[in-house]
């Protein structure tokens, strides 16, 4: 079990507070929140670059932190930052090679040519460094922080710079990959994808404390509000009375906007814009005094007087 008693971190003024967690060998947890919420500050916590007044422990041995090792960072632990700090002269394989021992040769070749594949890099093997672009650079930093097989991985926005079209492939292998290692992760991430597909658990981070914290799903479907709805993507927050005519209090609701649809009766909008999002269009509409975005099949033009409704079921379960 990784533990966090009562972690907190000061640079000019205070970034976390009081940061309490119990991670289980294997577990993947996000931590997401908005930008300078301290996200990077915690995983350097946990790998001992910065010192921190609580207590962290792995597996009921305490992590000291550099005021006590000579050397900051844990030799179990492997941390990916922002910047990837590649040896840019040396090539691909080589540097996720960097730190195997030269010992058994052929062993290491094995282990280098198990990671390029897992980042899907084999075929840019002998290209030096500083040859690659961000994303393939990223991809190298990866396979290079799994190369010793760490017990614990934290990774600062791992897929920032890789294309779409490879991240979810990338993605999907990697997380399996470290589940089959029995590698407990933490990733820092602004990408929703990153915590609703593949986390275990996902921490918010919010005004240095931790806001919320669940199952990505418990945390989407149940939001504790507009902030940790608005961390997976698009969503409304329409006042209740809006939606229901007979409610009596001013409370407002969490509702996304494939919860909504257009229809024949309901409540009365105008569009005023339609944006294209591939399998369906996201329409922005205004009613009352709200702006409300419905997903919708078709795109609508601005001006067109509608009616919509929300789904069933969405707000006898977000309404206390
Ligand atoms: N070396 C430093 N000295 C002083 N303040 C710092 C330093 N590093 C970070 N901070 C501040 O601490 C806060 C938390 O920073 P941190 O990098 O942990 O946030 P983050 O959530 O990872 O942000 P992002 O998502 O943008 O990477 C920010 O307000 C930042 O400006």
């Amino acid at each position: 079990m990784l533990q966090l008693k009562n972690v907190s971190f000061t640079y000019d003024e205070p970034v976390l507070k009081n940061i309490n967690m119990n991670i289980k060998p294997a577990e993947n947890i996000s931590i997401i929140g908005e930008s300078g919420c301290g996200k990077s500050t915690l995983l350097k916590l946990i790998y001992g670059l910065l010192h921190t007044e609580g207590k962290i422990t792995w597996k009921d041995k305490e992590l000291l932190g550099p005021n006590f090792n000579l050397v900051p960072g844990e030799d179990f632990i492997k941390y990916l930052a922002q910047d990837f700090d590649l040896m840019l002269p040396l090539s691909a394989a080589d540097n996720v090679g960097k730190y195997l021992s030269n010992f058994y040769p052929v062993k290491k070749k094995r282990r280098i040519k198990e990671l390029l594949e897992v980042v899907e890099m084999t075929d840019l093997a002998d290209k030096k460094a500083k040859l690659l672009s961000g994303g393939q650079q990223q991809r190298i930093a990866l396979a290079r922080a799994l190369a010793k097989e760490p017990e614990i991985l934290l990774l600062d926005e791992p897929f920032s710079h890789i294309d779409h079209f490879r991240k979810n492939k990338l993605r999907r292998k990697l997380f399996a990959y470290l589940k089959e290692q029995n590698i407990t992760c933490i990733i820092a991430t602004h990408d929703s994808t990153d915590a609703l597909a593949f986390a275990d658990r996902t921490f918010v981070l919010k005004n240095s404390k931790i806001y919320a914290q669940g199952t990505p799903q418990e945390l989407y479907e149940q939001p504790k509000n507009h902030y940790v709805a608005s961390l997976f993507g698009d969503v409304n927050y329409i006042p209740v009375t809006l939606l229901k005519a007979d409610h009596k209090k001013s409370d407002k609701v969490v509702v996304y906007p494939h919860e909504l649809k257009i229809a024949e009766s309901g409540i009365e909008a105008t569009v005023s814009k339609s944006y294209f999002k591939g399998e369906v269009f996201l329409v922005e509409v205004s009613a009352g005094n709200s702006t409300i975005l419905i997903d919708h099949h078709e795109e609508l033009i601005a001006g067109k007087k509608i009616c919509f409704k929300v789904k069933d079921g969405v707000l006898e379960s977000r309404i206390k």
